[in-house]
């Protein structure tokens, strides 16, 4: 795989991503054809990567081996047209949410899609992404799909295509939620008198250790929060709030209405 090409369609944030982990791989920036119409954008690789970038589409995407979709949804059409007559031979890997296999099949004239959902985390190397397989990608195939995304973390094959779209509301959107708790947390610290310094280590470490705690620990998550909250404390008194205000529940809401939204932007722009 790092001696044939890939060629990147967009070359923007999650490309980049992909694109930083490959090269820091040992994957030669040469070897890398990026279409990027956005001049910034492809100033930004040529300086991190020292990858060239196209603004258009060129006859030399015909050479890649692997072509993965890193356009908006909504710019899928558009973007596939000029591309189509020379990627019809490449394995196809997608990021983009909600666009089916059947939608890149149809645009690219390739069989062999893979679905991929990764999230930003990814730039640092501690992502994780659910992956989907056409029955046409052979074995050999999902082992190249995972060397690319193995310097950007984890990865997790669904066996259903629908799944991904779960995927895209829990990991893919996920680390919004994420900060929007910690932009709460920070909030509330400052608001008890913390200088904005405290608030974010306090805020930050928390999250982290709490993660780390999870997942090193045997002990299902609801175990772990039951033993921080001790009977008539702060903890009890927080969730109790939390409890009155439906948040679980709001929250539960809000990811299946990402869910429903990866959904009909493959209904909307994958026709
Ligand atoms: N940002 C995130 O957290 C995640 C994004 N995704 C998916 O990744 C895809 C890309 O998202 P981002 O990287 O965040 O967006 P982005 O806006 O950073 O990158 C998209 C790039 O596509 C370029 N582009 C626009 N029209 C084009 C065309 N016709 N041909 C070639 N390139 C074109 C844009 O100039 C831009 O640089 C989306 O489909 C999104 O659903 C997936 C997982 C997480
Ligand atoms: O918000 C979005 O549509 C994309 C997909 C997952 C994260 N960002």
């Amino acid at each position: 795989m790092s001696t044939s090409s890939i060629a990147f369609i967009g070359g923007g944030n999650m490309a980049s991503a992909l694109i930083g982990g490959l090269v820091q791989a040992g994957q030669s920036p040469q070897s890398l054809i990026v279409v990027e119409p956005s001049e910034a954008q492809r100033e930004r690789l040529a300086q991190q990567f020292g990858v060239r970038a196209d603004a258009e589409a060129t006859p030399r995407l015909a050479e890649a081996r692997l072509v993965v979709w890193a356009v908006k949804p909504q710019s899928f059409r558009e973007a596939a047209a000029p591309c189509a007559a020379h990627v019809q031979r490449a394995l196809q890997l997608s990021v983009m949410a909600g666009i089916r296999c059947d939608a890149i099949v149809a645009a690219t004239g390739s069989q062999r899609v893979v679905r991929s959902m990764p999230n930003t985390p990814a730039l640092i190397g501690l992502g994780v992404a659910g992956l989907y397989a056409r029955p046409q990608v052979s074995d050999e195939e999902r082992r190249d799909v995972e060397r690319v995304f193995a310097p950007t973390g984890r990865t997790v094959w669904v066996r259903d295509e629908a799944d991904l779209d779960a995927v895209t509301a829990l990991s893919g959107s996920g680390p919004a939620y994420v900060f929007y708790f910690i932009e709460a947390m920070i909030e509330a610290a400052q608001e008890m008198g913390l200088d904005a310094q405290q608030a974010r280590e306090l805020t930050l470490g928390t999250f982290a250790g709490a993660t780390e705690l999870a997942r090193r620990s045997p002990e299902p998550p609801q175990v772990l929060r039951e033993r921080v909250t001790s009977k008539g404390g702060t903890t009890y008194a927080a969730l109790t709030s939390m409890e009155q205000d439906g948040l679980k529940a709001a929250f539960v809401r809000a990811i299946r209405a990402a869910q429903r939204r990866a959904k009909e932007l493959g209904d909307e722009f994958g026709r």
